[in-house]
C-alpha cells in the first residue's frame, strides 16, 4: 500500500494547507459555513466550522482517508478481525454495548453470551448490594465502595462517576484507589469503615504491581480492623481477564467478575471494569451509558465518512498535527460534572497513539499521536488560555458544554455557555493590530504607548476549535461521547498504520523499576546503575539530601 505521506491527498493538503485564508475570510466568504460544517448524530451536534478547512481541504482528507482503506478498516475491527498485530488481539470494546442477538465471532466462538451473561452478573451483584441482600460481616448493608486499580481500570470508572453524580444511589459512596503510594490508598480508608466497606479490585492482568499491592493492604486493614479471613469474600471482588491468579490470591470464585482480552484497558469502563459506575448509578443508568455507545458505533459504522463525527474529528486532529506541526490538543469541558474527562480522553488517547512504528514495525515517516491534556472551563480562562491565544504554538480545542445544567441557578448557565463560546470565537477571529488601536482611542495614553500596547494586545486568531453540544449530560450523552472520542482516536491510527491496542512503552519502566525495587530494598550501595540512578538510591537509602 502506498505511504500515505505519498499518497496525492497528501501532497495537495501540503500545498493547500500553505495558502489557506484565515479562518475569519472563510466565514465572511461564506455565510452558510457553519450549516455546512455541523453535524448532528447520538445526542449531540458538531460545529467543525472554526477549523482551517475549505471545501477542498475537507475533499483531500477524505481522501487520505479513503486512500488508508478506513472503512474497511473500521469494518475489520467491530468484524472481530485481529487487529491488534503484536498481541494477536481482536479489539471488541464495541462488543460489551452488542445487543443480546448479535453475532461478534472471536476464534470462531460468538462472545456476545458471555458478555450478556457478566452484564446478568453485574446486576444482580448491583441489586443485591444496593438491597442490602448483601450484607457485611456484621450483618450491616454496604455503604461504601472502595475501587482499586490503576489506568485502564481506573480511569473509566472514576470519570464517569464523576460525571454521573446526579444519578448516584443516595445510600453509597465511592472512593478510588490508584497509585501505590500509600497515601492515596490511606487517605480513603480513614473515610471508610471495614463493616459496610466492599472493595472492588480491577485488573485486567491480575499483575499490576500497584493494583496488588494496595490490595494487599486493604485486605491487612480490614484484617486489623474486626475482619476475619472467612469474612473476606464479603468485603472483596475481582474483576480480571486472569481468573487463576485471582483466585490464587484468595479471592472467592463466585467474586470474580470475567473480562477478555479483546477489551483493552483503556477501552474497557464498558465492562466489568465498569461495576463501581453500576453500583453507583444502578445498572439501568448503566445499560444508557452501554446504549449512547451503541448509538455512537452504529454512527460510526454506517455514516458517509463526510458525515461521520468520529472520522471528522480525527482527520481534523490528523491535519493540525501533520500539516500545522501542532503538537498537543486541549480538551475543555464547560461542565463540573466533565472536569475529569481531558484526563480520560489524555490515556485514551496518548496510549493508543503515542507510538512510531507502523504496523510492520517501520519508523513513522510523519508525527503521530499528540499531548492530550485540557480542564474545565471557565477555570482554564484563568489558568492556561492566554497561551492558547497568544503563545506561539498552535493547539486544536475541543469545547464541550451541555445546553441544561443538573443544577439551574439564576444566570450561572448562561455565563458559562457565553464564556464557552466566546472562547472559541475569540480564538478563530482574534484581534488585529487596527482593532487594538481603535480600542484605545479614548485612552489618555501617547501614541507611542498606545502603539506599544496595541502591539501587545494582537491575537493571530486564526485557532482551531470544535465545540460539541448535548441537550443534557446524561448516562445515554455520556456514552455516546466517550465513545465518539475512542473512535476519533481509531481514525488517527489507522491513517497513520499504527497499533493503536497494543503498549508496550509502558513495560520497560516497570521492569527497570522492579529492578530498582531490589536495590532500594538491598543493604548494599547501588553501584551497578548509571550515576543518576545510583546516587538517587543511594539518597533514598540514606533517607536525606
Ligand atoms: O488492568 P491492569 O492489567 O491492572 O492494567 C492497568 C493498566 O496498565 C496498563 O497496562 C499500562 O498502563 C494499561 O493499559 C492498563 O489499563
Amino acid at each position: 500500500m502506498t505511504k500515505l505521506t505519498q499518497q496525492d491527498a497528501w501532497k495537495q493538503l501540503e500545498a493547500q494547507t500553505a495558502q489557506l485564508p484565515h479562518m475569519r475570510a472563510l466565514f465572511d466568504a461564506d455565510p452558510q459555513r457553519f450549516d455546512k460544517m455541523s453535524l448532528s448524530a447520538c445526542g449531540l451536534l458538531l460545529d467543525y466550522s472554526k477549523n482551517r478547512a475549505d471545501e477542498q481541504t475537507l475533499e483531500q482528507l477524505f481522501k487520505l482517508a479513503k486512500s488508508a482503506s478506513l472503512s474497511d478498516k473500521i469494518s475489520a475491527m467491530f468484524n472481530g478481525e485481529i487487529i491488534n498485530n503484536t498481541e494477536k488481539r481482536a479489539v471488541l470494546h464495541t462488543a460489551l454495548r452488542a445487543e443480546a442477538d448479535e453475532v461478534i465471532l472471536v476464534d470462531g466462538h460468538n462472545i456476545v453470551p458471555e458478555v450478556k451473561q457478566t452484564q446478568a452478573k453485574m446486576a444482580k451483584f448491583v441489586e443485591d448490594v444496593t438491597s442490602g441482600e448483601w450484607k457485611g460481616y456484621t450483618g450491616k448493608a454496604i455503604t461504601d465502595i472502595v475501587s482499586i486499580g490503576i489506568g485502564g481500570s481506573f480511569l473509566g470508572p472514576k470519570i464517569v462517576t464523576q460525571a454521573l453524580r446526579p444519578y448516584w444511589n443516595p445510600a453509597l459512596k465511592c472512593h478510588f484507589v490508584a497509585n501505590v503510594d500509600a497515601t492515596s490508598l490511606c487517605e480513603k480508608l480513614r473515610l471508610v469503615d471495614p463493616e459496610t466497606t466492599l472493595f472492588v479490585m480491577s485488573s485486567k492482568s491480575f499483575g499490576t504491581q500497584e493494583t496488588l499491592t494496595n490490595t494487599l493492604s486493604a485486605k491487612a486493614w480490614f484484617l486489623e480492623n474486626g475482619g476475619t479471613q472467612a469474612d473476606i469474600a464479603k468485603h472483596f471482588v475481582a474483576v480480571t481477564s486472569n481468573v487463576a491468579k485471582a483466585t490464587e490470591f484468595g479471592m472467592d470464585a463466585d467474586n470474580i467478575f470475567p473480562m477478555w482480552d479483546w477489551v483493552g484497558g483503556r477501552y474497557s469502563l464498558w465492562s466489568a471494569i465498569g461495576l463501581p459506575i453500576a453500583l453507583l448509578i444502578g445498572m439501568d443508568n448503566f445499560y444508557q451509558l452501554l446504549a449512547g455507545a451503541k448509538s455512537m458505533d452504529k454512527h460510526f459504522v454506517e455514516a458517509p465518512l463526510e458525515q461521520n463525527m468520529p472520522v471528522i474529528m480525527g482527520l481534523f486532529s490528523l491535519l493540525y498535527g501533520n500539516f500545522y506541526q501542532a503538537q498537543s490538543h486541549v480538551v475543555l469541558t464547560y461542565d463540573h460534572y466533565l472536569r475529569g474527562l481531558p484526563a480520560y480522553f489524555q490515556q485514551l488517547d496518548m496510549e493508543s497513539n503515542g507510538k512510531s512504528v507502523t504496523l510492520d514495525g517501520d519508523r513513522v515517516e510523519h508525527t503521530t499521536g499528540p499531548v492530550i491534556w485540557g480542564g474545565e472551563g471557565t477555570n482554564g480562562q484563568h489558568a492556561y488560555h492566554q497561551l492558547l491565544h497568544q503563545g506561539t504554538a498552535l493547539i486544536p480545542a475541543d469545547f464541550i458544554l451541555p445546553l441544561q445544567s443538573h443544577n439551574p441557578l439564576g444566570e450561572h448557565h448562561v455565563q458559562l455557555a457565553s464564556n464557552c463560546f466566546g472562547q472559541t470565537q475569540a480564538l478563530m477571529q482574534g484581534r488585529t493590530f487596527e482593532e487594538a488601536l481603535a480600542e484605545l482611542d479614548g485612552s489618555s495614553l501617547s501614541q507611542e504607548a498606545k502603539t506599544l500596547i496595541a502591539k501587545h494586545k494582537v491575537m493571530d486568531g486564526n485557532k482551531p476549535s470544535n465545540t460539541l453540544l448535548m441537550d443534557k449530560l446524561t448516562p445515554e450523552t455520556l456514552g455516546a461521547l466517550i465513545a465518539l472520542y475512542e473512535h476519533r482516536t481509531f481514525v488517527q491510527g489507522a491513517l497513520w498504520d499504527i497499533n493503536s491496542f497494543d503498549q508496550w512503552g509502558v513495560e520497560l519502566g516497570k521492569t527497570l523499576g522492579n529492578d530498582v525495587l531490589a536495590r532500594l530494598q538491598s543493604d548494599e550501595e547501588a553501584k551497578a546503575l548509571d550515576a543518576s540512578s545510583n546516587a538517587l538510591i543511594n539518597h533514598f537509602r540514606r533517607g536525606h539530601i
